[in-house]
């Protein structure tokens, strides 16, 4: 596993889930994080985890949606590590709900936060590349509804396929600074956000495996390795693309052969 060790990062909605995850996974590599989200507690929890275990971390609350917020959350990274090499995009909102019921604020908070809350961070943290003259790595966290739809979920899916198109023209047109972006598309992940705003009750839980060939939520640990990998030099070539890791959901259940509940998989995260 190559060291991060001198480098600087941000994490939005770093306290909780994937975000937490992939901070403290960056940091085991020797990076300083910045975890970025609306309520401190969860935060400062990370944050003092990182230091535990030797690390520098910086607990910084704004809301994405607001551009002065992540204004400053940025200039205080940049004051207290005095570098950044990459942003995670990370934080979101989600719940399922009929489109025909989702009123015209529902559809805005989950555009604002996914869409527009991708975008505030990512020009932000980029002017600073660019300015610093250094290369950097972004990547933001999408689902793999973004390209087949998803029913219950029209905002965010929408959402999500514009931070798609955001970062595919983004790679291209920041590629003269040496700024790579990308995307990961995790399958249903266990966190308790995701749990509770799309599989509360156990039927949801097992209609969401059963989409799953693999037959198992992934872990956020394992989405946070990958986050890691597309941030560090081994992915240097690789810009405006999606790395999915959904144990197949996306491809569609199989009609032929033995079912697939009798595939012997475990359905626990790695
Ligand atoms: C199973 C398949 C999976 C299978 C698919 C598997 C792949 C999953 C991929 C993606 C997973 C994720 O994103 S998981 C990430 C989950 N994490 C989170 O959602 C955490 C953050 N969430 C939030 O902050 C909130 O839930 C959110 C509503 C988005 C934003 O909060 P705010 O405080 O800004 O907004 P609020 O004022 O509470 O609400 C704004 C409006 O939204 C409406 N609203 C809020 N919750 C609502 C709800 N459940 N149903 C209808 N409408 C709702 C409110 O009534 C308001 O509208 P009015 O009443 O009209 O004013
Ligand atoms: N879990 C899953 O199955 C899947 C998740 N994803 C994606 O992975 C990412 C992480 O999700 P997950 O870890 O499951 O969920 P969580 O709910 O744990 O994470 C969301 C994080 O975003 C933060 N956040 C939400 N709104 C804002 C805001 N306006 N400003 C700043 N921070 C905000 C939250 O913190 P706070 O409330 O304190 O602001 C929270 O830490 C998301 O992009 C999600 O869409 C994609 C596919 C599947």
């Amino acid at each position: 596993m190559e060291s991060l060790a001198d480098r600087a990062y941000l994490v939005t909605g770093g306290g909780t889930g994937i975000g937490a995850a992939t901070a403290l996974h960056l940091a085991a590599l020797g990076a300083s994080v910045t975890v970025i989200g609306r309520r401190e507690e969860p935060l400062k929890k990370i944050a003092d985890e990182v230091r535990r275990q030797g690390g520098d971390a910086l607990a910084h609350t704004a809301d994405v949606r607001d551009p002065a917020a992540v204004e400053a959350a940025v200039d205080a990274a940049m004051d207290r590590f005095g570098r950044i090499d990459g942003l995670v995009n990370n934080a979101a909102g989600n719940f399922v709900t009929p489109a025909e019921k989702l009123s015209p604020n529902g559809w805005r908070a989950v555009v604002d936060i996914v869409l527009n809350g991708t975008w505030n961070c990512t020009s932000a943290v980029a002017r600073r590349m660019i300015e610093t003259n250094r290369p950097g790595s972004i990547v933001s966290v999408i689902a793999t509804y973004a390209w087949t739809g998803h029913p219950g979920t029209v905002h965010s899916a929408a959402a999500k396929a514009g931070v798609v198109a955001m970062t595919r023209t983004l790679a291209v047109e920041w590629a003269r600074y040496d700024i790579r972006l990308n995307c990961v598309a995790p399958g249903p992940t266990e966190t308790e956000g995701a749990g509770s705003a799309l599989w509360a009750e156990q039927e949801d839980r097992d209609r969401v495996l059963a989409s799953v060939p693999l037959r198992r939520f992934a872990g956020a640990a394992e989405v946070g390795d990958l986050i890691g990998l597309l941030l560090s030099d081994r992915a240097a070539y690789i810009t405006g693309t999606t790395l999915t890791a959904d144990g197949g959901q996306s491809l569609g259940a199989q009609i032929y052969g033995p079912p697939l509940e009798t595939n012997g998989a475990s359905p626990s995260p790695r």
